[in-house]
């Protein structure tokens, strides 16, 4: 008999969604709620070969859940069977190092967490809350982007700050997306055929928000994320690494610090450097021309390369290198120059391979490329649901 498991993936601005059974594979539901917040979001909502679609406002996420509820009581199929809900949830904090039955004193845990994932962890809640009116008399898990790093060695997650202020206060490289990271190094080493034990890889998730981990053997030793999910990469809005000084150089000059954290969380990125914070439309400004494009684009490969090279020291060699998330898996404009530009250290693209489009594994170097370059597209939410059943039935 199937048993349902509700998977929600409450992001900044979206909520992806599925209905699945993990021990059946395929979802029975699939949907996105877009655009949260904005002034028109859409929803798309997929059953067998159905889909519907609304475009309209959603205020907030706790309005977005409704929609995503309405989707099932209109269109199907039945949430009545539902056997656990489980919820996507971004920081973690030191508290949790694994998925947890969620109960009043993990929400009230999550609450105190909000400031260090300021655009993440509010909608989570907003999202369990909403979830557990819906769905009351069943069990909701919290799987937590941070717990794949709990491992990193401490030098990997120790700031060079003054020790008891750290220790006290809880600072020090947390890592996000740690669900994608760790499906998908474990699903690249299926697509290569080899014991993850035995592998070495970096990870590249970019998707609106961008991270890049170095796995070694299953285990992450590093990730450039830290104590919030700001650090590291160029993302769509968000400004990834900034020297620390410029937060009291922007204060000076007026900016509270409330201002300041916008800026960075919000008004920088992609965004900030052009205008546009998705690819797509980055990737059609510089088919126009557009210079401040080109730049934009030319910043984030440079971080993206800075890190590779790192990570390739960090993990003392590389056997290979996985694109995921929505950049990852979809902008091969992106993809080229990153290959192009560490062929020096043993990369060679598969030109025709990186335009080539598929929902599975697939690799995009050359046979005589040192390092295997893959892109595994995500699949976020069938691991919670595989971790989501772990925890019911403990
Ligand atoms: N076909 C595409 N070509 C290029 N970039 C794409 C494409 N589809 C999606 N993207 C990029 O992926 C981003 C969304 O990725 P996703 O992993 O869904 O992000 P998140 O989970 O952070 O919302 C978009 O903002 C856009 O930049
Ligand atoms: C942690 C994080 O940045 O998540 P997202 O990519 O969904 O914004
Ligand atoms: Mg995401």
């Amino acid at each position: 008999m199937s048993q349902p498991i509700l998977l929600l993936n409450c992001g900044s601005s979206s909520i992806k969604y599925q209905l699945l059974d993990p021990e059946v594979g395929a979802p029975e539901a699939v949907g996105i709620v877009q655009r949260i917040g904005l002034e028109v979001g859409t929803i798309t909502h997929e059953v067998g070969d159905q889909e519907y679609h609304q475009a309209r406002p959603f205020a907030d996420h706790t309005e977005a859940v409704a929609a995503v509820v309405k989707m099932f009581t209109d269109h199907g199929p039945s949430l009545d069977g539902v056997v656990a809900v489980g919820h996507r949830t971004v920081h973690g904090g030191a508290t949790f190092v694994k998925s947890v039955l969620i109960d009043d004193t993990v929400i009230d845990k999550l609450v105190e967490l909000s400031d260090l994932a300021p655009l993440h962890n509010p909608p989570g809640i907003a999202g369990i809350n909403a979830a557990k009116e819906v769905l009351p008399d069943v069990p909701h898990v919290a799987i937590f982007d941070t717990a794949f790093f709990s491992t990193l060695p401490a030098e990997a997650y120790t700031y060079a700050i003054d020790h008891e202020t750290a220790h006290r206060l809880g600072v020090r490289k947390y890592g996000f997306h740690g669900t994608s990271h760790s499906y998908v190094s474990k699903k690249a080493a299926e697509f290569l055929g080899r014991p993850v034990e035995d592998l070495k890889t970096i990870v590249c998730h970019l998707g609106n928000g961008a991270s890049i981990s170095a796995v070694d053997g299953g285990v992450a030793v590093d990730t450039s994320m830290g104590l919030t999910p700001l650090q590291g990469l160029v993302m769509g809005t968000r400004s990834g690494d900034v020297d620390p000084g410029l937060h009291k150089y922007l204060m000076r000059t007026g900016l509270s610090i409330d201002q300041v954290d916008t800026l960075l969380n919000k008004q920088s990125g992609m965004g900030g450097m052009c205008g546009f914070t998705d690819m797509r439309d980055v990737d059609a400004a510089i088919n126009s021309g557009d210079e401040r494009a080109k730049l934009a684009l030319d910043v984030y490969v440079h971080r993206l390369i800075s890190y590779i090279g790192s990570y390739i020291a960090v993990l003392g060699g590389v056997d290979a290198l996985v694109f995921t998330a929505g950049v990852g898996e979809n902008a091969a404009h992106v993809r080229r120059p990153v290959v192009e530009r560490l062929k020096n250290l043993g990369f060679e693209l598969d030109v025709a391979a990186n335009l080539a489009r598929s929902k599975q594994p697939r690799e995009i170097s050359t046979p005589e490329s040192k390092v295997r370059v893959l892109v595994v597209p995500t699949n976020e939410e069938l691991a919670m649901a595989q971790e989501t059943l772990d925890v019911i039935s403990r």
